[in-house]
């Protein structure tokens, strides 16, 4: 479905890639500071183009304007500075016409709805964005380190909203240093500090 052939990197190649993602499966990218994976991640959202070779959703360019909407990527939490969390809920239901009231109660965030996103902890932050993002429907989602900030109950709920991410039908792609977020992958893919002679 999601298919990567190709040298990726910023100005010099720091991986060279074939790999296919499918539905309904979910895969994890694990390696050192600075391997390579938030780049990778990037290079399959189509917001980084790769140095060489192709990134495809089926037959079509991730950076093909028919691919807009397919793929969506969750990395750091991104938030209007004077607007509250409840009403980013309450924007994104009507833009994105998604009822949000589970994910808020999965997510415990009621308390959390009139606060600033600035007046609230890195977790309690983080929690909010992967309640907002999570629930859009695509048909791939990138997710960049989803354990940050959480303790160990929310990366467990974290792993069971992944599941049922997977379970319908969604491939998700996640970079993580958390063991027990990888252990939930069907497949873990570990970039090595790439030779640039080879
Ligand atoms: N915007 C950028 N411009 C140029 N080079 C970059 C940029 N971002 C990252 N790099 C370089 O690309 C390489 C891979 O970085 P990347 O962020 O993909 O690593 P990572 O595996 O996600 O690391 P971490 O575990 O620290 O998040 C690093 O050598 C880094 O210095």
């Amino acid at each position: 479905m999601l298919s990567i052939c190709a040298k990726i990197g910023y100005s010099t190649p720091i991986a060279e890639l074939e790999l296919n993602f499918n539905k309904g499966k979910i895969y994890g990218i694990c390696g050192a500071n600075g391997a390579g994976k938030s780049t990778l991640l990037r290079t399959l959202a189509g917001e980084l183009y790769p140095l060489e070779g192709t990134v495809k959703i089926g037959d079509v360019s991730v950076t093909d304007l028919k691919s807009v909407g397919k793929i969506i990527t969750i990395s750091t939490p991104d938030f209007y500075p004077d607007v509250s969390i409840g009403e980013h809920f309450k924007i994104l239901s009507k833009t994105g016409k998604v009822n949000f009231a589970d994910s808020i109660q999965r997510w415990n965030l009621e308390e959390l709805l009139r606060k600033s996103p600035n007046k609230v902890s890195s977790g309690q932050q983080q929690r909010s964005f992967l309640a907002l993002q999570l629930e859009i429907h695509s048909e791939v989602v990138v997710l960049d380190e989803p354990e940050r900030h959480l303790d160990a109950f929310w990366i467990d709920i974290l792993a069971q909203e992944l599941k049922k991410k997977a379970t319908n039908g969604t491939a998700v792609i996640l970079a993580s240093h958390s063991q027990d977020i990888l252990n939930i992958c069907d497949e873990v893919i570990h970039l090595e500090k790439y030779d640039i002679a080879s």
